[in-house]
């Protein structure tokens, strides 16, 4: 093998993850928010299809991610992650990819600068689409179909046809995320990502009276920039960044056919997507998640939700880290504004005294969605910084490093969640609604966040 194809980690041959032990344990366990395709007539076809494709990412890829965030489980670099809750096939636009990933890259500087440490960027993006859902069924006028459950799974469109599970979808998901990636690709290392024009789009937003508060933290990276460059600062190095994509790994029919051994180290790595995550609903110890997920190298995130106690979270680590790696886990917490502050803690204090070195990240999204009278789901932006307040507050309290964030947001003007220093109200809804799941922060009410928590951080 040549020193390059060492270095990137080249997947081995989708053959040889076939009778990889310990890989199919998970169809013998329990598993939630599957949809019923399996006597599909194209399933077989579309399964065997996916066993062969390329990988949407490299082994090696997924190595330098652990690495960053074994910075992140140190306290050295904060991690960022923020995309749509449902990625859409017709969304994946050169337009709408854009949009997201300039303004992951606007928050990310605001918060490289807050922080005083390098963040490490995430999209949730190629690949987020599959939905756990509340209800099997949704009814309308007296009809009642299968919930909308992600294009990778069933159409929005409520009619039967529709709302069928569909194997197939599962084939141009792969595909809208290949493109999306070679999109996002294309975006960080060909010149978009030029961190004085990144600089320059956060010069735009803060010029905004509505946001004027944040003026002279956007005015102290600006001179900080011109210092550097100044000082002859290599400007051509911070042209390109690293951009890497997760999502749930809900379908394992999926994450199991995207599996495959790297030619370098024997190892599975899914290569759907660089990291992947575990839903709230289906992190049950003992189920097909939590099993199949730790039979794989990536990095691997948990959401806990406000029920989760301290030995579920202890159990986890023996289960999905149970060598004890930095970067390996990361928990996200969706406890909710109104609880984090009682519910976090003992959670933490239980990680720190085992010893284990996770990676401490908050979701304020999740805990604090409501519907309002018009039946919109939505949250309030207050509510979202509350949590993520309450978050930094409990972890100044116990010594532990507030390791990062995880939002659902679009780099579009869309109004679906309440509120910012640019309001949105409830009358904007009916024009400007338009995810299929979860309410999104716009690009707007994403970069309020990031100045906010790069408030916090330089606090610190
Ligand atoms: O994105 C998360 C879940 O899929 C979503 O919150 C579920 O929403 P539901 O309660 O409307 O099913
Ligand atoms: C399903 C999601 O979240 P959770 O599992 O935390 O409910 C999500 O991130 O869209
Ligand atoms: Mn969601």
């Amino acid at each position: 093998m040549d020193q390059e194809t060492l270095e990137n980690g080249l997947a081995g041959s989708a053959s040889s993850a076939k009778n990889f032990p310990g890989l199919d344990d998970w169809r013998q366990l329990n598993i939630d928010q599957q949809p019923t395709w399996q006597e599909h007539p194209d399933y077989t076809n579309v399964i065997n299809e996916l066993n062969t494709v390329p990988p949407l990412v490299f082994a090696g890829e997924v190595d330098r991610l652990r690495k960053n965030l074994a910075e992140v489980a140190k306290g050295k670099a904060f991690f960022l992650q923020g995309g749509d809750c449902a990625e859409t096939f017709e969304g994946a636009t050169a337009d709408k990819i854009s949009a997201r990933v300039k303004t992951l890259l606007q928050m990310a500087v605001v918060l490289t600068y807050g922080a005083s440490m390098p963040v490490v960027k995430m999209g949730r993006m190629a690949g987020q689409f599959s939905k756990p859902r509340s209800s099997n069924t949704e009814t309308r006028d007296g009809v009642t179909l299968p919930t909308f459950r992600g294009e990778m799974v069933n159409g929005f469109e409520f009619a039967e046809e529709a709302r069928a599970h569909d194997p197939r979808r599962m084939v141009q998901g792969y595909h809208t995320s290949a493109s999306t990636l070679n999109l996002v690709r294309a975006f960080t290392t060909g010149g978009f990502a030029d961190l004085r024009l990144v600089n320059q789009w956060n010069r735009g937003f803060t010029s905004n009276p509505a946001h004027a508060r944040y003026e002279s933290l956007s005015g102290e990276i600006d001179r900080a920039l011109k210092f550097m460059e100044a000082c002859g600062a290599d400007f051509d190095a911070m042209k390109t960044t690293e951009l890497y994509v997760g999502h749930e790994g809900l379908l394992l029919d999926y994450e199991r056919a995207l599996t495959r051994i790297d030619s370098r180290t024997n190892q599975p790595y899914d290569t759907s997507g660089h990291f992947i995550w575990i839903g709230e609903r289906t992190r049950g110890l003992d189920d097909a998640h939590v099993d199949f997920l730790s039979k794989v190298r990536n990095p691997i995130g948990v959401k806990l939700g406000p029920s989760t106690t301290a030995d579920d979270a202890l159990r986890l680590i023996d289960k999905l880290d149970p060598e004890r790696e930095p970067g390996r886990l990361t928990f996200i917490t969706r406890m909710g504004a109104s609880k984090i502050r009682e519910n976090l803690p003992a959670l933490v204090e239980g990680v720190q005294a085992s010893g284990a070195k996770v990676v401490w990240v908050t979701d304020p999204m999740h805990g604090n969605t409501i519907s309002v009278p018009s039946g919109y789901k939505t949250r309030r932006f207050d509510d979202v910084v509350d949590e993520v307040k309450g978050f930094f507050e409990v972890h100044e309290a116990l010594g532990s490093f507030p390791g990062g964030i995880h939002i659902e947001m679009t780099g579009d003007d869309v109004a679906e969640c309440l509120g910012g220093s640019d309001p949105i109200n409830e009358e904007a809804f009916a024009d400007r609604y338009e995810t299929l799941c979860d309410p999104r922060l716009n690009h707007r009410q994403s970069l309020e966040i990031a100045f906010l928590v790069a408030e916090y951080l330089s606090r610190r």
